[in-house]
């Protein structure tokens, strides 16, 4: 009987067995077809999609893709397979332009497609900055958003802001003629305060205020999180809903940290404002002041969710970005002090020594202004912009270019083309012969493009300009000695990620005078008054 059974079981089993077999070899036989196909399709429409490096199946590029300084490998390819490359990870399309003219063609002429932006989900969904203005996808919020803010920076009221982009460009001065150390904090501090008197009308009371730390910290949080390839589940969304407490998954904890100081940086500075906008309304409102003396309590909760959203972005746009370009403009003093004599020259010609800069000054300030320029050129602060997001498919240059492709523009390599700017490392002011037109040339790279460009630029300008002409009216900027007296002159090494900054910047603000240095203290304390 039990043999019989056994029989019959072991029948049963071995069936099954072979079934199981038969639809395991099925299976595998439908994936493999199924990959071959793909592959097959891929092959014939690829040789009309850009060209790019040698795509392996399945992976694509994902291990030649370069994680440290991407915009030098991608340079460099654009020299082998020009300036529209297409690289595949892990079947995700990437468009890398390393063209003015076709950045232009594409991310600003046909923008209404262009301006997307690649769906995150580590920065987006899971530590919550989907909504911020940044990373908010193209439509009816992005527009809301985008208006909230260019509206309280377009070129026609911007002059609101000189007195106080002067004043902190002075403070900060005299922070580092009083500890050199201090370069980096220091100018992390005022540009800091800028931001947060311009967006909220609050008033940065030292580096322990905890609405200046919290802006630190959530701008830290951003840059993690939005970190190029460091996130498999950006790759891979189904990885989100992995407790954290699986080894190897922490990064759902580490969001949660995230979207908790997010909560704060949204909320805390705002709730400020809203108490207190009514009372600061003499010094000129302030952009989250002028969003409620204009709507007050019309704002839904909708609207509101989406101004403090936009207005964090604010914050996170304006600040890595400054820091970046006044380091880097430290460093080319240092490394080029024929220029800094230039343009002090020029300066003392223009202004003389008994009074300080104005950024009014800027329109007769030609060669200061080329300065400004060439540091943006010279080490542009977002590389490699931010991508855009293609919203549907689109043909340029006899190229398919296939719809949810990200598309890089590669500004690094744009702006240090030899073919446009001869000797491209070199620091060199005098390429634009003191023109605007060739100026404009180099920010419309920079500031990004189409209807996502830098809604912060004339702002940027402003305070970049302030500090630029400030630092060089007032002091000679010089390398710091070792311990055998010798000069110190900093390499150009740069940090990697979405927003770069010169590494290991050491000076000193030498006052050329003690008069003109007299003229500084006596501006900083009349204005603390
Ligand atoms: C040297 C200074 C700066 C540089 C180089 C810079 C550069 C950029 C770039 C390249 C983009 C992306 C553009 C694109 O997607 O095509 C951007 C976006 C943005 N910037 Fe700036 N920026 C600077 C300063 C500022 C300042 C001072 C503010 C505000 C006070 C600001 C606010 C923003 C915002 C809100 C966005 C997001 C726009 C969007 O996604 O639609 N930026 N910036």
């Amino acid at each position: 009987m039990h043999s019989v059974l056994a029989q019959a079981a072991s029948g049963a089993l071995s069936f099954e067995l072979r079934l199981g077999q038969s639809s395991v070899l099925t299976i595998c036989i439908l994936a493999l077809l199924t990959f071959v196909l793909r592959e097959i399709v891929l092959y014939f429409t690829r040789h009309s999609m850009p060209p790019g490096p040698f795509r392996w199946p399945v992976i694509g590029n994902a291990l030649q893709l370069p994680q440290d300084h991407p915009w030098v490998k991608y340079t460099e390819w654009a020299k082998m397979y020009g300036p529209l490359m297409q690289l595949d990870v892990l079947g995700q399309h990437m468009l890398v332009i390393t063209s003015a003219q076709t950045a232009r063609d594409l991310m600003e002429k046909r923008s209404s497609i262009y301006s997307d932006r690649p769906h995150l989900v580590m920065a987006g969904d899971l530590a919550g900055f989907g909504d911020t203005l940044i990373l908010q996808n193209y439509g009816e919020e992005f527009r809301y958003q985008r208006k909230l803010v260019s509206h309280s920076f377009s070129p026609s009221v911007i002059h609101r802001y000189y007195d106080l982009q002067e004043a902190a460009a002075r403070r900060l001065v005299l922070a580092v003629i009083e500890d050199p150390d201090s370069l980096e904090s220091s100018t992390r501090l005022h540009i800091a305060s800028i931001i947060l008197r311009m967006t909220y009308g609050y008033t940065v009371k030292g580096v322990d205020d905890p609405l200046f730390t919290t802006g630190i910290a959530v701008i830290n949080g951003f840059s993690e999180a939005t970190r190029p390839g460091a996130w498999p589940v950006d790759f891979v969304p189904i990885l989100q809903y992995v407790p954290h407490w699986v080894p190897g998954f922490v990064f759902t904890k580490k969001a949660r940290e995230w979207r908790g100081v997010l909560e704060r940086a949204l909320w805390a500075p705002y709730y400020w404002c809203k108490e207190n906008y009514a009372r600061d309304a003499a010094h000129g409102l302030c952009l989250c002041g002028s969003i409620l003396a204009a709507e007050g309590s019309q704002l839904s909760s909708d609207q509101e969710w989406l101004f403090v959203n936009a207005a964090v972005t604010v914050m996170g746009g304006g600040l890595d970005t400054n820091i970046s370009t006044i380091l880097s403009f430290v460093l080319a003093m240092l490394r080029f002090p024929e220029v800094q004599k230039k343009a002090q020259a020029e300066i003392d010609a223009v202004i003389g020594t008994n009074r300080l800069p104005l950024i009014s000054d800027r329109h007769s300030l030609p060669y200061v202004r080329s300065v400004v320029t060439e540091v943006y050129r010279w080490i542009p602060a977002v590389p490699l912009g931010i991508p855009h997001a293609l919203r549907q498919d689109d043909h340029y240059d006899g190229l398919f270019l296939s719809k949810g492709s990200v598309v890089v523009p590669n500004v690094w390599g744009m702006l240090h083309d030899p073919s446009i700017y001869p000797a491209p490392h070199e620091f060199k002011p005098e390429r634009y012969g003191g023109l605007d037109a060739e100026m404009t040339k180099v920010t419309d790279i920079a500031f990004g493009f189409g209807r996502r460009a830098c809604p912060g630029f004339y702002f940027a300008e402003g305070t970049i300009f302030a500090i630029v002409a400030t630092v060089l009216a007032i002091c000679d900027v010089v390398p710091t000695v070792d311990e055998h007296g010798q000069e110190v002159i900093p390499e150009v090494s740069l940090t990697s990620g979405a927003i770069v900054s010169p590494e290991n910047v050491k000076c000193a603000f030498r006052p050329r005078s003690g008069r003109v240095k007299d003229i500084l203290v006596e501006a900083v304390e009349t204005e603390q008054e």
